[in-house]
């Protein structure tokens, strides 16, 4: 096998936040062995440090890559999120640095959703409390304030990936389904769509959110967003701590508005497993605090894992942007026996054409043209004979408007 065009000993992984050995072993079986690994994230000046040096950063939701880190990104190919959110990521500094940035979007959907339904059920009997107030010496046998799912009104906030396998598993349990979301969508099963988060929130006994971060969902739950639910209900948050306002949650457990909650995402998180979490929910035995775990079982961890590391070798191999967040998405067939130039450049009119005039001044017969743009840039990849590589790639770097450039062979 011929070796591809960057010897693959002298490419950098950088994996943080104790991404699973099974994206190790999926690059070393592509013959990547020159891996950092790291069990944790790093502050934002250890990063711009260990960044220089990467040509791929594999990171979770806790590491930061802002535009100060990219700045100092020089040699960096492409970023893996081994998660669902890509909210971590400034993903128009990748964009504009042509960095193409990957995530998993499907393998911890089903964990989080059954862990979700577990709270549910935990939630509804009191479980919570009796337990702590078990591990203190209490004995609370009564059936005051418990209930079961069945019957139940469970309104879903979002209803994507994660909200409609909710909804399934909560309609097999009986509950009746209600969903609210910004697009209109094909409920599953007999789940009900309702034209405002006011009246999903003043029907429901159970409110579960599974919508992204982004401007439109920062602090959606506020205190009047509480003050809609019914008195007695229940608030689960698996989605990004910056949907809930912290504090107006704590008020309303305090005043026993609610009668419990399930928060598995915060605000802040701390960065380590040594740091202290700190939060004004900590008080309450009515709410189950989890250190941002919704994901976090082996079976998806190994299996986003396989997927990211995957996602990163194509594109490091052969070029393909397939299923990338940020970038025009190229789907490349391979290229044997040929070499293939791939160019990013700012997505301004004329490049293509001072390319193929370029190409054609000097002899080089283009075998394949693939090319995708967005508004910021674009992405050509060419396939041409071995013999014309070193010049092509010359004349590639001197076109106005490139923002990088390699090949492969
Ligand atoms: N706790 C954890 O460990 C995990 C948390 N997550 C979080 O869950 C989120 C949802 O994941 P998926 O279901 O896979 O995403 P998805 O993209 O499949 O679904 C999100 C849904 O939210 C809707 N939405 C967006 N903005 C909205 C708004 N303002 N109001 C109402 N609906 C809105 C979208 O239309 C979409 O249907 C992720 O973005 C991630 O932040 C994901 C995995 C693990
Ligand atoms: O596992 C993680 O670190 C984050 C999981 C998550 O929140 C996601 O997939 O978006």
């Amino acid at each position: 096998m011929k070796p591809t065009s960057l010897d693959k000993s002298k490419i950098r992984f950088l994996l943080l936040e104790g991404v699973h050995q099974s994206a190790i072993d999926s690059l070393n079986a592509a013959g990547y062995t020159n891996i950092e690994y790291l069990k944790t994230s790093l502050s934002e000046d250890e990063l711009i440090e260990k960044i220089k040096d990467a040509h791929f950063v594999g990171i979770r939701s806790r590491t930061q890559l802002n535009e100060k880190v990219f700045a100092s990104a020089r040699k960096l190919l492409a970023v893996g999120c081994f998660c669902i959110g890509t909210n971590q990521v400034d993903l128009n500094a990748a964009l504009v640095k042509g960095v193409p940035v990957f995530n998993a979007p499907y393998s911890n959907t089903r964990s989080v959703a059954e862990l979700v339904i577990g709270q549910i059920i935990l939630l509804l009997r009191g479980i919570p409390q009796k337990n702590a107030a078990a591990h203190r010496g209490e004995w609370q046998k009564h059936a005051k304030g418990s209930f079961e799912t069945r019957g139940k009104k469970l309104g879903i906030v979002g209803y994507g990936n994660i909200g409609s396998q909710l909804s399934v598993l909560a309609e097999s349990m009986g509950m009746k389904v209600y969903l609210y979301d910004i697009i209109t969508k094909l409920p599953l099963g007999n789940a009900i769509q309702v034209g405002s988060l006011k009246e999903l929130m003043e029907t429901c006994d159970i409110i579960s959110l599974h919508v992204p971060e982004t401007a439109q969902t920062a602090n959606m739950i506020g205190a009047t967003e509480i003050s809609w639910m019914k008195q007695g209900s229940i608030l689960i948050n698996a989605s990004r701590g910056t949907v809930v306002d912290i504090d107006a949650l704590a008020d309303s457990l305090e005043r026993n508005q609610i009668a419990g909650a399930a928060i598995d995402v915060f605000p802040v998180e701390p960065r380590s497993n040594d740091d202290e979490f700190i939060s004004p929910l900590r008080k309450y035995d009515n709410c189950i605090l989890t250190p941002h775990i919704g994901g976090s079982t082996m079976e998806a961890q190994e299996n986003i894992g396989l997927e990211v590391a995957e996602k990163l070798t194509r594109y490091c191999d052969n070029g393909s942007t397939q299923a990338s967040v940020n970038f025009p998405e190229v789907a490349l067939p391979s290229h044997p026996n040929m070499h293939r130039l791939l160019h990013i450049h700012e997505n301004v009119p004329g490049v293509l054409s001072q390319i193929n005039s370029l190409f054609s001044d000097n002899g080089i017969n283009i075998r394949s043209q693939y090319l995708q743009t967005n508004d910021k840039i674009g992405y050509v990849v060419m396939d041409i004979d071995e013999e014309h590589s070193d010049i092509a790639l010359d004349k590639l770097n001197s076109v106005d408007g490139t923002i990088k450039c390699r090949v492969l062979w």
